[in-house]
């Protein structure tokens, strides 16, 4: 009874505690009044429900940059090299001089950690407001190339007392080598960190289709839509752009080619097909063949063709990105404009959006309301997989009992 109660109060604690120094009481007025010195408070009480969200991340500063791309080169979920140990130092210390100057150009880094803490800091009020009965929310980052890696989050969640936590791909499509790559590296960081398995998972896997996203993402081009005058506005071209796959991972089974397309098709029905739109794919790295129409080949096409203004939407990463900022804003803006794409525009990232952060919110309430521990379609591994990891670290989220 007083443990409900308490989850009840969990959010005003957590507010009260960030307002107060140590050893300062805080009074609490709700229908009692409760006298609580709130840094001894018993941890037990209102431990926090903790949300894990994962990505790639991406190199804060210039200094960053070899060690993300040495990670990133030696994931064998996300790629397998000939004598990958050895070959994934060479391509990262030749491939670091170009990236850096890429990142240079956006302003010396990544904006991805600053993006996702907002990101988090946000939909956690949210959730202490809409779920006071899994209340209090804390968020935890857990990056797969660089700081805050995996295993240093799961350290700290293990040191905090976390006994509950939700695994939330901040990637809204799934592909086996993105959130598939960060699940596998979580289930290995777990097996040393938390053999016993003291902390219970679940895991939201994917949310192309959630309305909330839908809604941001058609709110962003809406933005954008508007800056064209009404004569022009409804033949703008939306080229909604994801980050392309080789086609071994197409061609293995990956899901993330159609999941985009239906994230895609949902937006266009919410903006009720108003514009003509394409899918096109960008980020192709190395001679392998890869996804296409390429975003920059597509821009430059159109743009002979006639068309005058397009409008790129990224779709399949919500923050800012080397992606957005220089591949797509920097080089294809240049692109566009020699194949006289006088009205070449980008939709906004959704960043620090009010709007996705309360997709967010909803993502989780919804998730942690059902009781499940994925969706369905995470439990099914693609048709060509060969790699033990996947099937591994499947079984271990599915046998998780709440
Ligand atoms: C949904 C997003 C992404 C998918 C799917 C994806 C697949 C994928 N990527 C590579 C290789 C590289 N990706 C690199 C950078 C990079 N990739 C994504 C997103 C997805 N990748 C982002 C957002 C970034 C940039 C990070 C940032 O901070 O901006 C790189 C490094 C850059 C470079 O060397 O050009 C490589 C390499 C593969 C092989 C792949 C699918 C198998
Ligand atoms: S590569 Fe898709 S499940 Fe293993
Ligand atoms: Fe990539």
């Amino acid at each position: 009874m007083l443990r409900s109660h308490l989850r009840q109060l969990a959010p005003a604690f957590k507010r009260a505690q960030s307002l107060a120094t140590n050893n300062v009481s805080v009074m609490l007025c709700v229908s009692f009044t409760i006298n609580v010195d709130v840094v001894h408070l018993p941890n037990k009480l209102y431990r926090p429900t903790a949300i894990l969200l994962t990505n790639m991340g991406g190199p804060a500063t210039l200094d960053k940059v070899h060690s993300f791309l040495l990670n990133l080169f030696s994931d064998s979920d996300l790629m397998r090299l000939p004598l990958q140990s050895i070959s994934s130092k060479y391509i990262a210390r030749r491939r670091t001089p170009q990236i850096q100057d890429q990142y240079n150009q956006i302003g010396g880094g990544s904006p991805i950690l600053h993006w996702t803490k907002k990101q988090g800091e946000m939909m956690e009020a949210i959730l202490d407001r809409i779920s006071p009965e899994t209340a209090p929310h804390k968020h935890y980052i857990a990056f797969r190339y660089v700081d805050p890696l995996t295993a240093d989050t799961v350290e700290q969640m293990k040191a905090d007392g976390i006994k509950r936590a939700v695994v939330f791909t901040q990637y809204p499509q799934y592909s086996c080598s993105t959130t598939g790559s960060s699940l596998n590296e979580l289930y290995r960081c777990l097996k040393t960190s938390d053999p016993e398995n003291e902390i219970k998972w679940s895991v939201i896997d994917r949310w192309n289709t959630h309305p909330g996203f839908v809604k941001a993402v058609a709110g962003k081009i809406n933005q954008k839509l508007a800056e064209y005058s009404p004569e022009e506005r409804d033949d703008v071209l939306l080229l909604f752009s994801a980050h392309s796959l080789p086609m071994s991972v197409v061609n293995r089974g990956d899901p993330y080619p159609a999941e985009v397309a239906a994230s895609v098709d949902r937006v266009m029905n919410y903006l009720q097909f108003k514009n003509p739109h394409r899918l096109v794919w960008q980020s192709q790295v190395g001679p392998s063949a890869w996804l296409g129409p390429q975003t920059g080949e597509a821009i430059k096409k159109y743009g002979e063709q006639g068309k005058k203004n397009i409008v790129v939407v990224p779709i399949a990463f919500t923050s800012d990105h080397i992606e957005t900022l220089f591949e797509l804003d920097i080089e294809y803006g240049k692109e566009a404009h020699e194949a006289g794409v006088t009205g070449f525009k980008r939709s906004e990232s959704l960043n620090d959006d009010p709007v996705f952060a309360e997709a967010m919110a909803d993502i989780v309430k919804a998730h942690l309301e059902s009781g499940k521990i994925t969706t369905p379609l995470m439990s099914l591994r693609c048709p060509s997989c060969t790699n033990d990891y996947c099937g591994e670290q499947k079984e271990f989220f599915a046998n998780q009992k709440l």
